[in-house]
């Protein structure tokens, strides 16, 4: 069990993480939904530990630190270096011996050119790679889908159902149910500096149901499109 006590956490004045006291099982897959600003990278870079915070995150003595993978929503990149030079980097870095990049290029990108002339989704699939060269026990993974196209997210989801086989313990961060539905095992709703809700599979249906109806539906239905007028 990943276990959380008591854990706040701030920015100034402002309360992001409020007291939060919640336990997620390990060889699951988990998925951590919220709307936009509700805390769900604070969350996962306090697990990660690059992040201060007040109260207690326990993660079990088995865990090995070097290996817990991260990906973050916005992943750093040098500037005029190459896909493969990155690659490289991040494995010389880990002390990793892997050196055949071309392997683990599942998303076929152009390791060759300067990352700089890669689009959002390329940057994404490459920093997503780079967790791919080496084993890891835990994976926390801040937004994967954002800007990957269909294939590509389909191949991440395979990617993902893979290293639950193997029994990893991954976190999702989404703000996109379906996305998250597809391949977690528990969904938690942060909302409010809080987890409302652990949503397991049986349920994941009537929760994107009610999620789509607040958050789109409702807010669909304010706007007050009149009759088209002709001149
Ligand atoms: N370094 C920081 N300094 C000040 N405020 C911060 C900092 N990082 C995050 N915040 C604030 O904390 C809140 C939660 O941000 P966070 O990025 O964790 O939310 P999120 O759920 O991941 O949002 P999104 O879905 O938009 O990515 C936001 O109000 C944000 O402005």
């Amino acid at each position: 069990m990943i276990i959380l006590k008591n854990v706040c956490k701030k920015f100034g004045g402002k309360v992001v993480l409020n007291n939060i006291s919640w336990s997620f099982k390990e060889r699951m897959i988990h998925g951590i939904i919220g709307r936009n600003g509700a805390g769900k990278s604070t969350f996962i870079k306090c697990l990660v530990g690059i992040e201060k915070y007040e109260g207690l995150i326990s993660i079990p003595k088995n865990f090995d630190k070097r290996r817990i993978a991260y990906l973050p929503t916005e992943p750093f990149f040098f500037k005029r270096i190459t896909g493969r030079e990155y690659l490289k980097f991040i494995s010389n870095s880990r002390k990793s011996i892997r050196q055949d990049f071309d392997e683990v290029n599942l998303f076929e990108l152009p390791l060759d050119i300067y990352i700089d002339s890669y689009s959002t989704g390329m940057k994404k699939k490459l920093a997503f790679t780079s967790l791919l060269m080496d084993e890891f026990q835990i994976y926390f993974l801040d937004e994967p889908f954002n800007g990957v196209d269909m294939e590509g997210r389909l191949l991440i989801q395979e990617i993902l159902k893979k290293l639950n086989e193997l029994g990893k313990t991954v976190f999702i961060s989404s703000h996109i149910v379906t996305y998250l539905s597809e391949v977690c095992q528990e969904i938690h709703y942060l909302n409010n500096g809080i987890f409302e809700e652990t949503i397991h599979k049986e349920n994941f249906k009537e929760f994107q149901e009610n999620w789509n109806s607040q958050t789109i539906n409702a807010q669909i239905s304010k706007l007050n499109f009149g009759p088209f007028k002709e001149k």
